[in-house]
């Protein structure tokens, strides 16, 4: 689904991803783990269009998208998950989710003069939808709530539901597990391997609870300094000699 090909991308003299190559098969939950610093979110933006690499390239489903803007790949079907921005506290559950982009009609003011039957209509779908993904979460109870009153927990959940309003083949989550409870952990992540189960949707995830990372993902790849230190099952990751030492080694951690 994903093919990360010798990408390099420096900030001044810090070389943040570094001759990195990776893929991502279709259907897996596939992790990215690493000491901090080792260039995980760097190259989490450069597959989501939020920075241009200087080197090397990316493909999404066959399609070479190196440095498409962050709106072009979500409607190829690339979705990535955001912190509920302070606005968006203020609106409900339910409006953060019909205002994901969806290139509808309605956001073209001659076309709401031209053909307001149509908008309204799509209005209807997006609003079907969002209710749809609410139900699959299992968040509908709280739909009309404004997002800001949330539980930490909850909030990650409908940073989850709006990356599936379109229907996305891949899902970069970042750090979804961070300041959530175990109990609520266990229900996302039962709620990300229905997903992939039920519904096909590949993710990528970084994540730095290893309970998390060794339930949900195979492969897990380790970057350290910038490039790909190893992959493999959770189980090869921990014993391996060179991912303890990259972690409590002391070069990065
Ligand atoms: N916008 C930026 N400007 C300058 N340096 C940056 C920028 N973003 C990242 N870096 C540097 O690039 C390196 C890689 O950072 P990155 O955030 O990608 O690592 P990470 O693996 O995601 O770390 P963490 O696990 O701590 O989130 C670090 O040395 C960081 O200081």
């Amino acid at each position: 689904m994903i093919v990360v090909d010798n990408i390099t991308k420096r900030f001044g003299g810090i070389r943040a991803v570094d001759g990195c190559s990776l893929q991502v098969a279709k259907g897996s939950i596939t992790g990215l783990i690493g000491p901090n610093g080792a260039g995980k979110s760097t190259l989490f933006n450069i597959i989501a269009g939020l920075f241009a690499p200087d080197h090397g390239s990316v493909s999404l489903d066959g399609t070479d998208v190196t440095g498409w803007p962050a709106h072009r790949l979500f409607s190829q079907g690339l979705a990535r998950t955001f912190q509920i921005a302070h606005e968006f506290g203020r609106m409900t559950v339910l409006e953060n989710l019909m205002a994901v982009p969806s290139g509808q009609l309605g956001e073209h003011v001659a076309s709401v003069w031209l053909n307001w039957r149509k908008v309204r209509a799509e209005e209807r779908i997006i609003r079907e939808r969002a209710e749809e993904v609410l139900a699959q979460l299992r968040i509908d109870h709280v739909k009309h709530e404004l997002a800001g009153n949330l539980s930490g927990g909850q909030k990650k959940l409908v940073e989850l539901a709006r990356t599936m309003m379109w229907q996305p083949k891949v899902v970069l989550l970042d750090e979804i597990g961070a300041g959530v409870n175990r109990t609520l952990l266990a229900e996302i992540a039962g709620e990300i391997e229905r997903l992939n189960r039920d519904f096909g949707y590949t993710f990528f995830v970084i994540e730095h609870d290893m309970d998390l990372i060794a339930r949900l993902c195979s492969p897990v790849i380790v970057m350290a300094e910038g490039r790909v230190l190893t992959q493999g099952s959770m189980s090869d990751i921990r014993a391996s000699a060179d991912v303890i030492e990259a972690y409590l080694g002391g070069r990065k951690a």
